[in-house]
C-alpha cells in the first residue's frame, strides 16, 4: 500500500466537479451510491479542495453487526464507495484492488458518520488513496479509517464481466453510456 518511488502526486481534472458540488451516482442500482438502490447505502459525496471528498453515511438498523452497533463490512463499504467516488476527480474509471480497514471506535446506531477522502499518489493504473470517518461532528474523533489501492480500467472491464441483463440495461441508458465513455475519450 505504499507508493512506488515513481509515484506521482494526483492532478485534478479540469472538468472534475467543482468542491463543494454533489458528485453524483455513478450508477444508479450501485449499494453505495445508488438513488435507485433501496438496499444500499445511498452515499452522497462532494467535491472538495485538491483531489478529495467529503460524504456522510447514516448508520441505520438494518446495518447492525453487533446490538445497536454499525457491522464492520456495512463500514467498510461506506470507505470503499468514499475512496472509490475520488477517482472521479481525477476523471478515471478504476476498481477497488485492495482496502485496508481500520475500526477505531464502535458506531452506534443513528451515528452520522463523516467522511473525509484524498488521493494521495498515482502510478500507471495505480491509484493510492486514504480515508477517515469520524463521529460526532465532521472534526469528532476517528472512529474508522481505509487506506485503497484503486486500478484504473476501461469501460470494457464491466461489459466483458458483468451479467448481460444489467449490462444491456445500462448500455441502452444513454446517460450511463455517455458518462462512462466521457472518461475515455477525454482523458
Ligand atoms: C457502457 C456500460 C456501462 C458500464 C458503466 C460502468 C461505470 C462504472 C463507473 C465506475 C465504477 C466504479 C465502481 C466503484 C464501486 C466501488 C469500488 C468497488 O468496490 S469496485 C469492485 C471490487 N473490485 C473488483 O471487482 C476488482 C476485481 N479485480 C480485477 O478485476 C483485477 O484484479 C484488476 C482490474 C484490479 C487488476 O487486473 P489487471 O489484469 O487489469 O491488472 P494487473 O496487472 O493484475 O494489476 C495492475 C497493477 O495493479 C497491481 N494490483 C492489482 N491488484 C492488486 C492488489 N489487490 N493489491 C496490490 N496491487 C495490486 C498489480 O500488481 C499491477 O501493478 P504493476 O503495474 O505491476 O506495478
Amino acid at each position: 500500500m505504499t507508493p512506488p518511488d515513481d509515484a506521482t502526486a494526483p492532478v485534478r481534472h479540469p472538468d472534475a466537479p467543482a468542491p463543494g458540488e454533489l458528485l453524483g451516482a455513478h450508477y444508479a442500482h450501485c449499494f453505495g451510491c445508488g438513488d435507485a438502490q433501496p438496499h444500499g447505502l445511498m452515499l452522497q459525496a462532494r467535491a472538495a479542495e485538491g483531489v478529495a471528498i467529503t460524504a456522510e453515511f447514516t448508520v441505520k438498523p438494518e446495518h447492525q453487526g453487533a446490538p445497536g452497533l454499525a457491522h464492520g463490512g456495512v463500514l467498510a463499504t461506506a470507505l470503499d464507495e468514499t475512496l472509490g467516488s475520488l477517482n472521479w476527480l481525477l476523471r478515471v474509471i478504476a476498481v477497488t484492488g485492495r482496502l485496508e480497514t481500520d475500526f477505531v471506535r464502535p458506531v452506534p446506531v443513528d451515528t452520522v458518520l463523516h467522511l473525509e477522502a484524498e488521493v494521495t499518489a498515482v502510478a500507471g493504473r495505480k491509484i493510492y488513496s486514504t480515508a477517515v470517518g469520524r463521529i460526532g461532528g465532521p472534526d469528532g474523533e476517528i472512529a474508522v479509517r481505509a487506506d485503497g489501492l484503486f486500478i484504473e480500467v476501461k469501460v470494457d472491464h464491466f461489459i466483458d464481466n458483468g451479467r448481460p441483463e444489467e449490462i444491456q440495461a445500462a448500455m441502452s441508458d444513454p446517460d450511463q453510456v455517455r458518462r462512462a465513455r466521457a472518461f475515455e475519450v477525454n482523458p
